[in-house]
């Protein structure tokens, strides 16, 4: 028999925006049903940052003995156990799976519902033998891989995201198509791993990040051995006696690229299709839930967060569900800000950004000005033999930070900084005055600020101020 349920919040999708506002809502007593159709955790934990970073630090670490001998360490090539190399994947996921297991919810008193949900009207979801009639839905439901209209790929196999990290064997050459966050992120730590690769993007890669400091992470990836094939059109693909083969064109000549194994890194599709979103009036499009800068839909009752409402973030789909708690539950304004979300592509070095880059800041503000600083400038960056980086700070008016971005080692750690910064509508003064230790790479920020002033020292008004100072003894 149907039973109905009636919680002042049903939240669909137990990803990271799903389970922060089940948590949040539940810390405060409030009744919350959350629904999850696969694994708890979602996409980060299960076929995203948890699997790729394991997998990255793992590259890291090969190519660290590679790299041994620069710093006078007798090394050789490194051998890849790729069965340890899994095993130690899997086991990082499951040590980070309990904490949001179904269990963890119960005990934080959710009430969870294995089952997929769809809207039966607009204020009600069925899920398993469950009608649900909340107060307020949040829908959570994420993104899944995109998989390109390309000739022939619905007849060879392919990985995503999705089946990765259940490759049983190092493959010996993966072609990548994308070359975004996801495709040159496994490129890299393949590559590492002592696999050919090849990654084929239609656009430029890295096409939405600043071509200055995007350089620096291609360059580096190229000088790993990783070939890119940008602006290429891949007309078919056929599966061959070894694994697959890629058709493109580039520039009207075209070629073949023939591989082991081909991975689909080409964006993502929401999640959204199995809700019957039209039931309850939500509206919808390709590109997602369609949600007002307060996170509502079109049904007033309804939120749409994370993956599914445009995020692309696991921090992002946090700071929506903060939003969304916010507003359910104590009636708060809720704004998203984008302009504090940082854009990390984990590849090394990585490429970290926040808020404008340094073309939108132009196209914004007549004022826009950029600093700059590069690694080699850094005793640290030296010490540690950290290869080229850059640190670029986007201003505005009377050096108000609107945007930053680092390409280099740790950029990712250093980026908070930057996005903090920008929260608390910090200038390059503040930064300037800041102290970080020495030798360390947060030093490269403040230097970019204090190169801001530098014109200052030299200006004659500035120089004959401290020459009347000196008058006074
Ligand atoms: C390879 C890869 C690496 C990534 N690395 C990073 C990274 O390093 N840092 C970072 O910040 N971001 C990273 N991301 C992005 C990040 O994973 C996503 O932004 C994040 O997972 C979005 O969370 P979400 O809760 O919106 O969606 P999801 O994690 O996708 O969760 C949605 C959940 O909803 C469930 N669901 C869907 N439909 C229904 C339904 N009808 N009924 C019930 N349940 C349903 C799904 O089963 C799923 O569990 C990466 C992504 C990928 C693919
Ligand atoms: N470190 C992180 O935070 C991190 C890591 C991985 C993924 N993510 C997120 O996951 C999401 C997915 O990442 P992604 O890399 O799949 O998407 P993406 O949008 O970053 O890149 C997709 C790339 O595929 C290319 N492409 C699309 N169709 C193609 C075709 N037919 N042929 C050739 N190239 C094609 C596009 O031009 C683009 O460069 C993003 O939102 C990303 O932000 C984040």
């Amino acid at each position: 028999m149907t039973k109905i349920l009636t919680p002042d919040i049903c939240v669909i999708g137990g990803g990271a925006a799903g389970l922060s506002v089940a948590a949040g809502a539940a810390a405060f007593g409030v009744p919350v049903v959350l629904i999850e159709r696969g694994r708890m955790g979602g996409d980060c934990l299960n076929y995203g940052c948890v699997p790729s970073k394991a997998l990255i630090a793992a590259a890291k670490h090969a190519e660290a003995i590679r790299k041994a001998a620069e710093f006078g360490i007798a090394a050789g090539e490194p051998v890849v156990d790729y069965e340890r190399l899994q095993a130690r994947i899997r086991s990082v996921v499951d040590g980070i799976a309990p904490h949001d297991s179904v269990e963890r919810f119960t005990s934080l008193g959710v009430e969870v519902i294995e089952a997929t949900a769809r809207f039966v009207d607009e204020r009600t979801v069925s899920a398993g033998d469950r009608l649900i009639r909340a107060r307020r839905f949040v829908i959570a439901t994420g993104s899944s891989p995109a998989i390109p209209p390309i000739q022939g790929l619905g007849e060879v196999s392919f990985l995503t995201n999705e089946t990765l990290f259940e490759l049983k064997r190092l493959p010996g050459h993966l072609a990548v198509i994308g070359a975004g966050a996801v495709g040159l992120e496994m490129a890299a730590a393949y590559r590492r791993l002592g696999t050919q690769v090849t990654v084929v993007d239609e656009a430029a890669a890295l096409s939405r990040q600043d071509p200055e400091l995007a350089a620096i992470v291609l360059d580096g990836l190229r000088a790993e051995g990783t070939v890119l094939h940008e602006r290429t059109t891949i007309r078919s693909v056929e599966r061959t006696e070894n694994g697959v083969r890629l058709l493109c064109e580039r520039d009207g000549g075209p070629f073949r690229l023939d591989a082991s194994d081909l991975l689909i890194a080409a964006g993502r599709a929401p999640n959204h299709l199995a809700l019957d979103l039209d039931a309850a009036g939500i509206r919808h499009d390709a590109r997602g839930i369609r949600v007002g800068a307060d996170l509502r839909t079109s049904n007033r009752r309804v939120y749409a967060i994370g993956d599914a409402a445009g995020g692309r973030f696991t921090h992002e789909a946090a700071h929506h569900a903060r939003l969304v708690v916010q507003r359910i539950l104590f009636r708060l304004p809720a704004g998203r800000r984008r302009d504090i979300v940082p854009r990390v592509i984990f590849t090394d070095p990585e490429l970290a950004e926040v808020g404008l880059t340094e073309q939108q800041a132009r196209e914004k503000y007549a004022a826009a000005e950029t600093v700059r600083w590069a690694y080699s400038g850094n005793d640290r960056a030296r010490t540690d033999g950290l290869g080229p980086g850059l640190v670029k700070v986007v201003v505005g008016r009377r050096g108000r930070i609107v945007g930053a971005g680092i390409a280099g080692a740790g950029a990712g750690e250093m980026i908070g900084f930057w996005s903090f910064a920008i929260a608390n509508r910090l200038t390059l003064k503040h930064v300037s005055g800041f102290v970080p230790a020495y030798p360390t790479l947060g030093e490269i920020g403040k230097q970019a600020a204090i190169s801001y002033y530098s014109p200052m020292a030299r200006n004659r008004f500035v120089r004959l101020a401290i020459r009347m100072l000196r008058g006074f003894g």
